[in-house]
């Protein structure tokens, strides 16, 4: 498992490995350093490594011994070679003392830069304090102009580990190669065109260790699978839950349509959708597996709110008094688990009094735009921490927050997960319909909110980012028709 952890988080695990543990720090560098290593593909050659002076600069001239020791051809730029890190110190020396050429006039960096294949970015990391000045700038400069292919040494230098911001520039990675965990900043939307393609390697602290520190996380499929529950030869239809859908509009049959679908191959035993009067003709032959109800039924309405397992609430309802009205009575009328989603959110934003009736029942999946009208944060504010944005309402309201966009978060206010799957072919209409009707029907199955949110995201982006390996663009119907096939895929 992937844990996130900011600058602190970092700092945190590295006293306690040297002063509780008593590793010493240079065992750590030694580690990071072996372990980056290996993530190099074994036919690059001609590596240029530009070390900054402190620990960041001490892995970059523990790289360069490994490389060499490997055969390869290896050149070091020491940026800065007074009052360097103790750790940094002994590994430069060794450097020297192998006679692996050195040079750091910066006159000659634009050349070496050029003449080499591969450039190692070990200029800063975590310990990045101040916004660049001479000479880094043009350091940075430099290796953004000329370097052919540049690998990071855990940040790129000039991105802060904790917030994602530029120190006013900052080296653009092809490849990131990140220690213990995956930083907190890289999630900030404005880091990613820095970044490259991101692995984290461990420094050889067993997982109990980064855990004492971070309870935030990257879902992978192992995740994900270790959450699944298996389905039992004799189970029925009654096993499987009732997922009632309250969604849809005249302007928006087609959110009803997809939610509903969606809970049916999620696998819910019975799916009802209940849409308003004058939907009800067009939706009744929506699909064959789903039942409707007419909203303007009451007692009908009432009977399910008591019986179903859980309810999806919010897909083109429209943004009016109209849908306010009927959420309010379904709060007051059913004590089902809920995932509140698209105009349930946008209504619950008009009327916030309500929020305290959905504590410990429902899951809110808002955008970031729902997000920001729901939290009174602007976009840019929740952008800035999208994990503290998410974790401080989820913890006010005592709800499972899924707050929706790349790297999707779901938090139940203490643990935070990170969704990784899916891509840009899936922007477009419908798509969060789609994973409103997958996480309700996951909840009817029996699985609690959190575990619902958290195997729902995943499913939707996974099968969206598989589809897209073949095909421009995924339409909500796509991912619908091929849920059953992957949630297969995911019980390893
Ligand atoms: N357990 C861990 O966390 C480990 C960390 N390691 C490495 O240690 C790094 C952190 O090392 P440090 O804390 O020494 O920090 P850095 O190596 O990131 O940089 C700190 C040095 O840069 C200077 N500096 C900071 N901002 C500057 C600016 N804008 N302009 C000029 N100078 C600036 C500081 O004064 C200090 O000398 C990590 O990123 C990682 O690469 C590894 O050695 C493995 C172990
Ligand atoms: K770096």
């Amino acid at each position: 498992m992937i844990y996130i952890g900011d600058n602190k988080t970092t700092g945190e695990i590295d006293s306690y490995s040297i002063n509780t543990l008593n590793i010493p720090g240079i065992v750590l560098m030694e580690n990071a350093a072996r372990n980056f290593t290996g993530t190099i593909d074994t036919n690059l050659d001609n590596f240029l490594i530009v070390c900054g002076k402190g620990n960041n600069g001490g892995d970059g001239y523990a790289v360069a011994r490994q490389l060499v020791s490997l055969n390869k051809r290896v050149s070091v730029f020491s940026c800065e070679t007074s009052d360097m890190s103790r750790d940094c110190q002994i590994n430069y020396d060794i450097c020297r003392n192998l006679g692996i050429p050195m040079e750091n006039d910066i006159s000659a960096l634009e050349e070496l830069i050029i003449s080499h294949d591969v450039v190692i970015d070990a200029v800063f990391g975590t310990g990045l304090d101040k916004p660049l000045a001479a000479p880094y700038d043009k350091i940075i400069n430099n290796i953004n102009q000329y370097g052919k292919y540049i690998i990071s040494v855990d940040i790129p230098s000039g991105i802060n580990g904790s917030t994602g911001e530029t120190a006013g520039i900052a080296v653009k990675a092809d490849r990131t190669v990140s220690f213990v965990t995956y930083k907190q900043g890289f999630l900030n939307y404005s880091a990613a065109e820095f970044l490259g393609k991101i692995k984290v390697v461990n420094i050889g602290l067993p997982e109990h260790v980064i855990k004492k520190f971070s309870n935030t996380v990257l879902m992978d499929k192992k995740y994900i699978s270790s959450l699944l529950i298996p389905r039992l030869k004799y189970s029925h239809k009654g096993n499987f839950g009732h997922t009632l859908i309250i969604a849809g509009s005249p302007e928006f049959t087609g959110a009803a349509v997809i939610s509903a679908n969606a809970a049916v191959k999620t696998g819910s035993g019975l799916v009802t959708l209940a849409v308003f009067h004058e939907c009800l003709n067009m939706l009744s032959s929506c699909s064959p597996e789903v039942m409707t109800a007419d909203l303007s039924d009451k007692n009908r309405l009432l009977d399910l709110l008591k019986k179903v397992n859980s309810i999806a609430f919010g897909p083109g309802l429209g943004n009016n008094p109209r849908t306010l009205e009927l959420l309010k009575f379904v709060l007051e009328n059913s004590d089902a688990p809920m995932v509140i989603d698209a105009d349930g959110i946008n209504v619950l934003a008009e009327e916030p009094a309500l929020l305290e009736k959905l504590k410990n029942r429902c899951i809110l999946t808002p955008h970031l735009g729902e997000f920001s009208r729901i939290s009174g944060l602007s976009i840019e504010e929740i952008s800035k921490d999208r994990i503290k944005a998410a974790k401080d309402f989820s913890k006010k309201y005592s709800v499972i927050l899924l707050l929706k966009g790349y790297n999707t978060i779901i938090t139940n206010e203490c643990d935070v997960y990170v969704n990784t799957t899916g891509n840009s072919s899936m922007a477009n209409g419908g798509m969060g319909d789609t994973l409103t009707g997958i996480t309700a029907s996951l909840i009817s199955q029996k699985y609690t909110i959190f575990a619902s949110g958290k195997i729902g995201s995943f499913l939707h982006g996974y099968i969206g980012e598989k589809l897209s390996k073949r095909s421009f663009a995924i339409t909500a119907e796509d991912i619908i028709r091929n849920i059953p096939f992957y949630q297969k895929k995911l019980f390893l």
